[in-house]
């Protein structure tokens, strides 16, 4: 990518780097996720694909380069400003509360609240209401609303997850191995939800390690080994042997 990211980006970066130490992590890494497309990073244990995520969501703060959302250059000191900005990060151990319900995770540090006089309220009806809404749309099933997630299997916790990403409004959901730790079904309906969520419009960047996933799944996928990118290849147009051979340097 040469210059400013092409105008069909909604998140990219320039020449980024990043050490840890005596580990360079990253190196002169420029990227671009498209509007309303699933975008993979795919690479080896330890190419940097963790790294260049938590750099582009203000994890991790990079050395060196630029990142650019929705076609302003954008540097988010903290993941609060790329949340506030629109991009959500549902991350490999999930960020859920057990103790809490399917409703209080959804609007857990945004609670819906009705005036009284000089107090503020939790509205729980309206929260309910509204949390059922949000599963509907994304055609999620979870027991009840009111249910702990505790009580919830993986693939359902995971699917909460990625609903409250959308429900705060995101233009990008950020995620890092959403099915790793999931059973053959669990891992098909999170797939359909990632489905779903490209049919709404909402930008997907996936990292993943499973390759046929990422065929499956994704418009576009970038190939990162040794802290570089060393490929982009449109998903239809690829093979699993090739992105083997790309991931390994083999190719
Ligand atoms: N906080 C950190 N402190 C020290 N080294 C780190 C840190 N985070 C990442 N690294 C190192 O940076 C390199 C890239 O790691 P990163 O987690 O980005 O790779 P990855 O592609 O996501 O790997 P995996 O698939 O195993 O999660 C690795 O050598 C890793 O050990």
């Amino acid at each position: 990518m040469s210059g400013e990211p092409s105008s069909e980006a909604i998140l990219a970066c320039k020449g980024l780097s990043k050490h840890f130490g005596g580990v360079r992590a990253l190196s002169d890494v420029s990227f671009e996720a498209r509007r309303g497309e699933v975008t993979a990073v795919i690479g080896d244990n330890g190419a940097g694909k963790s790294t260049l995520i938590r750099c582009l969501v203000g994890v991790n703060v990079p050395d060196d380069g630029e990142i650019f959302f929705d076609g302003r250059r954008h540097p988010f000191a903290n993941p609060d400003e790329a949340r506030k900005a629109g991009i959500e990060t549902v991350h490999q151990n999930l960020s859920l509360i057990d103790e809490l319900t399917v409703v209080q995770n959804l609007f857990l540090n945004r609670e819906i609240v009705r005036r009284v006089g000089p107090l503020a309220l939790l509205d729980r009806p309206a929260m309910k209401r509204e949390a059922r809404a949000m599963l509907s749309r994304l055609s999620i099933n979870v027991p009840s609303v009111s249910a702990r997630v505790r009580r919830l299997s993986g693939g359902q916790r995971q699917a909460i997850s990625i609903c409250r990403a959308v429900g705060s409004g995101a233009k990008v959901v950020v995620m890092d191995e959403p099915t790793a730790a999931l059973g053959v079904q669990e891992t098909a309906n999170v797939e359909a939800l990632i489905r779903r969520l490209r049919e709404q419009a909402v930008s997907v960047v996936l990292v993943s390690h499973n390759f046929d996933q990422v065929r499956r799944l994704s418009d576009r996928i970038w190939v990162m080994r040794a802290g570089r990118v060393v490929a982009t290849v449109q998903s239809a147009e690829t093979t699993g042997n090739e992105l083997v051979a790309l991931v390994t340097g083999a190719a």
